[in-house]
């Protein structure tokens, strides 16, 4: 058993949102997130798994706050301070600085009008270090994500910039300040394939070499197993099921999970037989959400 203490652990975290909120009307606040527990240790990679709407997003932008307007229960302690019903000048100290998050799209994470260096650079300048020094630290930062001639791409603008490049500059501009965690929200699903792979291997690199804990959230499976040790699995706003990568692929204790796991085709299967979706296994197996 790993004896690290946690960076991060989410204690019977709930996350709701107030009736007046809810999108579409209904009666009583909705419950998005429920009494879900986690951990994550210095450099650890976990994934958060589960289909669409399982609740993964409103998981990570919870433990930032991101969105005020949803009601938090339980417990997020982050090192030695609780960030539940933390005043948001110290979440605000957290934010970028210790956690940093990434996001699906890298052309919305990116202001159109500033130039790639302004944006990377931008979270030490706004910490107060000199300009020429946080320049100095965005180039190395760019060149370290594999972003070529990066002195000379700090004057260009995110426009000029491929779907690939822009997510490494933003992966630069989330990473230049050094945060003990990397919240990485698909950053890999609106890349192609081959670029797709070169970001997680980046990803994968730049854990291991500074350190960096991250969590990695995605509904596809079939990534996950080169980048985390861990993997969690949610399905409707519950965590049914935590593992390392290892067991959860030789023997995943939830149907869900099996499910999740025998839905992703494979090259060699029969093509006249049709492939098992997620409710095949849920409904054989009389699953409910809870293991
Ligand atoms: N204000 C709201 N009112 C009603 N439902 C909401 C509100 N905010 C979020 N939800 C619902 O909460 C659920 C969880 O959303 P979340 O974005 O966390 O899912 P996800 O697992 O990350 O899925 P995806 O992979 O599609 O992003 C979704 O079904 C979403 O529609």
């Amino acid at each position: 058993m790993d004896t690290t203490t946690p960076l991060l652990t989410l204690d019977r975290l709930s996350v709701s949102v107030p009736e007046r909120e809810r999108i579409g009307g209904g009666v009583g606040d909705l419950t998005l997130v429920e009494e879900l527990s986690l951990q994550i240790r210095p450099g650890e990679r976990v994934a958060l798994v589960g289909e669409s709407g399982s609740g993964k997003s409103m998981t990570a932008r919870s433990i930032l706050r991101l969105d005020p307007h949803l009601r938090l229960a339980g417990s997020i302690r982050w090192k030695d301070q609780e960030l539940v019903g933390a005043p948001e000048r110290r979440l605000r100290r957290v934010r970028g600085r210790e956690i940093s998050m990434i996001f699906q799209d890298p052309m919305t994470a990116l202001n159109p009008v500033l130039t790639i260096g302004e944006q990377v650079a931008e979270p030490l300048t706004v910490r107060g270090m000199p300009k020429r020094k946080a320049h100095a630290k965005a180039v190395e930062m760019l060149d370290r994500l594999g972003v070529p001639k990066a002195k000379e791409r700090m004057r260009a603008y995110p426009g000029q910039f491929s779907g690939g490049m822009r997510q490494r500059v933003v992966m630069a501009a989330a990473l230049v300040a050094q945060p003990d965690l990397l919240i990485a929200d698909e950053p890999t699903t609106a890349l192609d394939v081959r670029v797709q792979e070169q970001v997680l291997d980046l990803l994968e690199e730049q854990s291991r070499e500074m350190n960096l804990a991250v969590l990695f959230i995605t509904h596809d499976l079939g990534i996950v197993a080169g980048l985390a040790h861990r993997v969690a699995v949610m399905l409707r706003g519950c965590l049914v099921e935590e593992r390392t990568v290892d067991d959860l692929f030789t023997c995943p204790e939830h149907p869900y999970t099996r499910g999740l796991i025998g839905s992703v085709p494979r090259l060699d299967a029969d093509p006249d037989v049709r492939l098992k979706t997620v409710a095949d296994y849920m409904s054989t197996e009389g699953a409910t959400t809870h293991a």
